[in-house]
């Protein structure tokens, strides 16, 4: 990606109270796989290297449970700020800490080009942000937009059609939205009540205000807004299928149990991009550590040991260290493997305890963990049995379910 010349700061409104959505919590702070929807923002912005500081407007009554979730995620650059009473409000508090001393936020430095972003869009990636930037850098302020869904009509005072508009020529107003820093605060300064009271608009304000037509770059679709409880279960959704897009399986050496990583890796390499690994645990293996700083939120551990306790403890003492479970559940499928007529009813209560006990314990750490027995008499049948393990396997790292957590799952 390109470098970003210029210096750019983002401002995260989060102050609302959700009334469209509904429920006690406003949505932003409402938990997506366990983690508050404002969090997805900030860490969209943060993990954005050209975006210096990142600024977060909150109501008052939600300072110090910003702050909980700033400091229990570990996010970095970011500074809390007090909202308003409307969305432009709250804007124009968050951009007041580049211009004004105040006294609860020190002043920071001013940037060239400030980002607008709802905390409710949690899937703005790089690309557009860097696309709005440019635009905004070039034109004075520039923003993302969508095409219209549904024509836009307007209603005469008798309750019917006055007119409509032709939908082709409209397009939906989306963010992020990128602002020379003076064009917007200039924009802010000059409003008047009624623009912050019942605008919606932070273009048409450089607009109106200062004479500045803004770029407008197509967005994607995962730009919309979590408005309704609807959205919040789209969100979800979005967050699990991009969770489960890739797993990792872990063998040991043993012929058996590689020939089952082999056949698990063919069935699932259709699905989901697979990472087959053999290895010992126990040497820390190099390639290991490089899938835990990849995007890989799923493992599945192939095993011949009734129980492998201290392998698998290794594996989420890793884990564990490699900081991925605070962002995201991670999915751990302990595999085991029994090619034999008897051995499974001898083993499966006290296998079923301890995997329980253990999958509490890891789930502390934001570990989901399953036991997936495959159980084969012969050789012959082992093919259909890994295809239902595989299955298994792809219905447990979609749903991360964490209800069905140490649950011993048959193939
Ligand atoms: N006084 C306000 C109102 C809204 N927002 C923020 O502006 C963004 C977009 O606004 P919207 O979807 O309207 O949020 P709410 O006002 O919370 O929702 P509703 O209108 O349903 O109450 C949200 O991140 C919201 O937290 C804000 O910072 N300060
Ligand atoms: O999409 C937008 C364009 O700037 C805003 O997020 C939207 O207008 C906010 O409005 P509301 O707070 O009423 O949802």
């Amino acid at each position: 990606m390109e470098p970003v010349s210029v210096a750019v700061s983002a401002v995260l409104p989060a102050g609302g109270s959700g009334e469209r959505l509904g429920g006690a919590t406003p949505k932003q702070f409402c938990g997506l796989q366990g983690r508050p929807l404002v969090s997805y923002a900030v860490r969209a912005m943060e993990r954005v290297s050209w975006i210096s500081d990142i600024i977060v407007v909150v109501s008052p009554e939600n300072i110090e449970t910003m702050k909980s979730i700033i400091e229990k995620y570990g996010h970095k650059r970011v500074t809390v700020v007090k909202g308003g009473v409307t969305r432009h409000r709250s804007i124009f508090n968050g951009l007041k800490v580049f211009a004004e001393n105040q006294s609860s936020n020190r002043l920071l430095q001013k940037p060239e080009v400030v980002i607008i972003h709802d905390a409710v869009r949690p899937f703005v990636e790089e690309d557009i942000l860097l696309k709005v930037v440019t635009a905004a850098k070039e034109h004075g302020a520039a923003g993302a937009i969508r095409p219209l869904v549904s024509t836009v009509i307007a209603s005469g005072e008798d309750g019917c059609l006055d007119h409509s508009l032709e939908r082709a020529r409209y397009r939906a107003s989306e963010m992020p939205q990128a602002f020379l820093f003076d064009i917007i605060y200039q924009a802010y300064q000059q409003c008047t009540d009624h623009d912050l009271d019942y605008g919606t608009e932070c273009l048409h304000l450089a607009l109106k205000y200062c004479k500045t037509n803004a770029k407008l770059v197509e967005g994607t679709a995962d730009l919309w807004k979590v408005t309704y409880k609807r959205d919040l279960y789209a969100a979800e959704s979005i967050i699990k299928d991009n969770l489960s897009q890739q797993i990792c399986i872990i063998t040991d050496l043993k012929e058996a149990v590689a020939q089952v990583g082999f056949l698990l890796h063919e069935s699932l390499k259709s699905q989901v991009k697979v990472e087959a690994i053999s290895i010992s645990l126990s040497k820390n293996d190099s390639h290991l550590q490089n899938i835990f700083s990849g995007e890989c939120y799923n493992f599945l551990c192939i095993n011949d040991k009734e129980y492998a306790t201290e392998e698998i403890q290794q594996l989420v003492d890793m884990l564990e260290k490699s900081n991925i479970p605070l962002l995201y559940p991670i999915v751990l499928i302990l595999v085991h493997l029994s090619i034999s007529e008897n051995i499974f009813f001898s083993i499966e209560l006290e296998e079923l305890t301890k995997i329980k006990k253990f999958a509490r314990e890891v789930k502390k750490k934001n570990i989901l963990v399953y036991g997936l027995l495959i159980q084969c008499k012969d050789h012959f049948s082992l093919q259909e049995t890994v295809n239902s393990a595989a299955a298994l396997t792809m219905a447990l790292i979609k749903d991360r379910n964490p209800e069905l957590i140490g649950q011993l799952l048959v193939a």
